[in-house]
């Protein structure tokens, strides 16, 4: 499906709670969480350690499905959806981009892209192009994207995480702490590039951060203490 026919409205989280069990009890990881990031608007999320940022882009993900509350991505509530529905709305809808680079060691940064369109089916000419472009304006020049992840620096292997994640043309882009593995003034690079990405695309960008001093640079910052955002 083309981006042209998807219709966009972003992401919704209406009075989302989550918990985890916690012994005999249960831990609140989001309490009542309500946010909607517009398509092409970047906002960010900070907080200190434990006060759910990973469990929000887990639950706006749907890979966890919240005790209560709604999940909109789209204007499609997840919650009603069965487990295939919903996969489905994550591979055409999402893009994510986690914390721990789940590249694939022997693969080169365009076949990391390309192992997608192979489970999909799609025409590979078609997508070996795509997927070249991608990386080329995630500023991954053509001998770079011959390479496997262990002859890429930090930055790079994150570039090509972004571009993969782009492969599906999806209306919200999830970023978990891009920039943690790097140092300051290539995290703003990768910022400066989600910001770009944002604007191009008409992603609707959520990226949890530590990095305070990055927060300048993203349409919105919202914080995150003992699960609520505010
Ligand atoms: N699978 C789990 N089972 C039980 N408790 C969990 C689980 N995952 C997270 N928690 C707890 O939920 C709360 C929120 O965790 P979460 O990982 O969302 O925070 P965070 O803000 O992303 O933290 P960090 O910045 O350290 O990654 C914490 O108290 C954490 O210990």
């Amino acid at each position: 499906m083309t981006t042209a026919l998807k219709t966009r409205t972003g992401l919704a989280l209406r009075g989302v709670t989550l918990t985890y069990p916690d012994g005999e009890s249960r831990l609140t990881a989001l309490d009542a969480v309500s946010l909607e990031v517009a398509p092409g608007e970047f906002v960010a999320v900070a907080g200190p350690s434990g006060s759910g940022k990973s469990s929000l882009l887990a639950v706006a993900a749907t890979l966890l499905r919240p005790d209560s509350g709604e999940v909109l991505v789209d204007g499609r509530d997840a919650g009603t959806l069965d487990d295939r529905s919903r996969t489905a709305l994550r591979r055409e809808r999402l893009g994510i981009v986690f914390q721990q680079s789940n590249l694939l060691a022997s693969l080169t940064a365009v076949e990391q892209l390309l192992v997608l369109e192979s489970v999909r089916g799609g025409r590979p000419k078609a997508a070996r192009r795509r997927a070249e472009e991608l990386l080329e304006s995630v500023g991954l020049d053509a001998a770079k994207r011959r390479r496997r992840p262990h002859q890429l620096s930090g930055g790079e292997r994150q570039r090509v995480n972004i571009a993969r994640a782009l492969f599906g043309e999806p209306s919200v882009l999830l970023v978990d702490e891009p920039t943690s593995a790097l140092d300051h003034e290539r995290g703003e690079q990768i910022v400066d590039l989600l910001t770009r990405i944002t604007r191009e695309h008409g992603t609707a960008t959520v990226m949890v951060t530590h990095d305070r001093a990055l927060l300048g640079r993203v349409d919105r910052v919202l914080e995150m203490r003992d699960g609520r955002l505010r």
